[in-house]
């Protein structure tokens, strides 16, 4: 387990029943905006969390802070992840001179065959099966994504850290992304911390959403929806629009 304190990094020992993430008194500021003031959170071994909150209340800083991609950033307060983190991020960041199982496995360790194995496997399961040549501007944005998804996968991840993973698709192909990380996710369970804008995305894919606002938690809802889970259904619409109320959306703008 690593643990990033002041944008140093240090090995520690933990508990086997530690969070899989603990976040404590974490502080991060530009200049002098306190971006993430004195916030803590936990994600426990396996929990899915999906974290909403307006423009700027610093989401992307915190998903950052987790993966240790803050370095530089004036901080004080604790962040302690696994040692297997991966990061998926809006653009799918594939190198466009490799093609996609290259892309798949660039950097993994070990035995070449049996990486090239593994990417083949992890790109079945993302639906990408027979697609291991391709190159990446020959993909689709949403089969970029899962690629991006594959890449990750093939590393094991005990946390999987998502920054608006879906934000560039269109509705029908962020809909099926929801039904391949749900899957994904329930066959390998990873910890994992997704941002996203879309209040329905959190309540569909998070067993808690954490709203943030001005870099502090404001609320905190536990989605007790079950596997199964209908934005028809009434139970859904009243967390919807609990979570709108929290994050200040007027409901008139929301159904006009
Ligand atoms: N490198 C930087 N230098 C100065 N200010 C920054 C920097 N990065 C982020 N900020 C500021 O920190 C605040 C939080 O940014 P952050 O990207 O975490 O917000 P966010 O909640 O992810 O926003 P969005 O939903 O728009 O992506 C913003 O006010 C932003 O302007």
């Amino acid at each position: 387990m690593a643990t990033h304190a002041g944008g140093l990094t240090a090995v520690v020992e933990v508990p086997a029943d530690a969070p899989a993430v603990a976040v404590r008194g974490l502080v991060r500021a530009y200049g002098e905006d306190r971006v993430l003031d004195d916030l803590d959170l936990e994600l426990g071994a396996g929990e899915f969390v999906a974290i909403l909150g307006r423009s700027g209340s610093g989401k992307s800083t915190l998903l950052r802070a987790l993966a240790g991609l803050d370095h530089g950033v004036a901080g004080t307060g604790e962040v302690r992840v696994p040692d297997q983190v991966s990061v998926v991020f809006q653009d799918s960041r594939l190198l466009p001179w490799a093609r996609v199982l290259d892309n798949v496995v660039l950097g993994l360790g070990g035995a070449r065959r049996a990486a090239r194995d593994a990417g083949r496997a992890a790109l079945a399961e993302v639906g990408l099966a027979g697609r291991e040549l391709a190159w990446p501007n020959e993909l689709s944005g949403g089969e970029q994504q899962r690629v991006s998804l594959a890449r990750s996968l093939v590393r094991s991840p005990q946390l999987l850290l998502a920054d608006e993973p879906f934000g560039a698709l269109d509705a029908l192909t962020r809909i099926r992304m929801h039904t391949l990380l749900r899957d994904l996710y329930a066959r390998h369970r990873p910890a994992v911390l997704l941002v996203t804008h879309d209040v329905d995305e959190a309540i569909v894919l998070a067993d808690r959403v954490v709203v943030l606002d001005r870099g502090r938690i404001a609320v905190e809802r536990r989605i007790d929806l079950g596997g199964a889970r209908d934005a028809a259904d009434p139970r859904f619409a009243a967390i919807r629009t609990e979570l709108l109320d929290a994050l200040g959306v007027d409901r008139k703008d929301v159904t006009a």
